[in-house]
């Protein structure tokens, strides 16, 4: 591959930072790639497992002299770590980071960067329940969307190289606005998941009544519900409070519809019943007649590749 990067810096050794490592390697990147957790037990995982050329001890060690620095941690701890690493960054270099939420780790982690350094915020479309430095893999981004979310005035040459860095991943690439990119977010990921967490959280609570049995017969509509349940307590935490204001409006106008569904069961009204299925069922086989992947949200600049 031309290497759009000499060192790569890995910040928070989990999903998303050690499948972005395969990935590297499976496209035979022969620059550097420096790794970097908080807990020791981490660290010694990573090089147990091989993940990264060089696992550091210290943020200062795996940022200094590298020329693209991913921040892969919860969107919560963001800003904290930019200001821890900003001193050690070399000028020129690019940092960018993978979170699930774009405006308000752009407000954190925007202010502590030095001038001469290139922010471009990202966000792989990519992902799975699991976490933690052993579930990653080289396929996870493949034909998924990463999107680059560059905050206006950023250097056009510094977001074509790290768009030419994930397509060597895998990914196809787009740019979106935050405001955009976060209430897409809430609708196709955030909302979703909120669901899942709640429908689980009644299936338990009802499990003394129903002795067992949702699980047992579960179909896979709730077995769906229980994958995405299982994803990681921190990450999701902190994706809701960063995502408040547009995950609260889509879930205003979600528990209106509901009501709505509600009131017709209520009432005996199949035909509202019948016509809003009609319609959704509409939406998904447009999707599939479109050739879109059900996961991928459609940014309005053009069909995926
Ligand atoms: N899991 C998923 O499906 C996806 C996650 N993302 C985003 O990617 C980011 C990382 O997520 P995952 O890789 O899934 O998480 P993960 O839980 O697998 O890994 C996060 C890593 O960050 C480390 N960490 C936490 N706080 C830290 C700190 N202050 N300093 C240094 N390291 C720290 C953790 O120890 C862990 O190794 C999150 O911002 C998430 O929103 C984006 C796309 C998909
Ligand atoms: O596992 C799933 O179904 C996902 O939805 C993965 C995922 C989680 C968070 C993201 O920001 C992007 C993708």
């Amino acid at each position: 591959m031309t290497e759009p990067y000499g060192r790569v810096a890995l910040i928070g050794l989990g999903l998303i930072a050690s499948s972005m490592y395969w990935a590297l390697k499976r496209a035979g990147f022969e620059g550097e790639v420096t790794g970097f957790a908080r807990s020791s037990e981490t660290r010694d995982i990573a090089r147990e497992i091989g993940l990264c050329d060089r696992v550091c001890d210290t943020l200062t060690d795996a940022v200094t002299d590298a020329d693209l620095v991913v921040l892969c941690v919860p969107v919560g701890v963001m800003g904290a770590v930019a200001a821890e690493m900003a001193d050690a960054l070399k000028p020129g270099a690019t940092v960018t980071d993978v979170g699930s939420v774009k405006s308000e780790v752009i407000a954190a982690v925007a202010p502590h960067l030095p001038e001469g350094v290139h922010f471009v915020p990202g966000h792989p479309l990519a992902g799975t329940e699991h976490s933690g430095p052993r579930s990653g893999f080289a396929e996870l981004f493949d034909n998924r969307w990463t999107l680059l979310v560059p905050v206006e005035g950023t250097d056009p040459d510094a977001i074509a190289r790290l768009r030419s860095f994930w397509e060597s991943l895998g990914a196809n690439v787009e740019e979106t606005g935050p405001d955009h990119h976060d209430l897409v977010l809430a609708v196709t990921s955030h909302a979703p998941h909120l669901i899942a967490y709640t429908m689980v959280g009644v299936a338990d609570d009802l499990r003394r009544v129903t002795d067992g049995e949702v699980i047992k017969y579960s179909a896979a509509g709730f077995r769906d519900f229980t994958r995405i349940a299982a994803s990681d307590p921190t990450m999701w935490r902190d994706v809701f409070l960063s995502n408040k204001e547009a995950t609260l409006e889509i879930l205003g106008r979600f528990t209106e519809e509901l009501f709505a569904l509600q009131r017709a069961i209520r009432q005996g009204d199949g035909d509202h019943l019948h016509a809003y299925f009609t319609r959704t069922r509409a939406i998904r086989r447009g999707i599939i007649e479109a050739g879109q992947d059900t996961d991928a949200p459609n940014f309005g600049r053009g069909a995926k590749k």
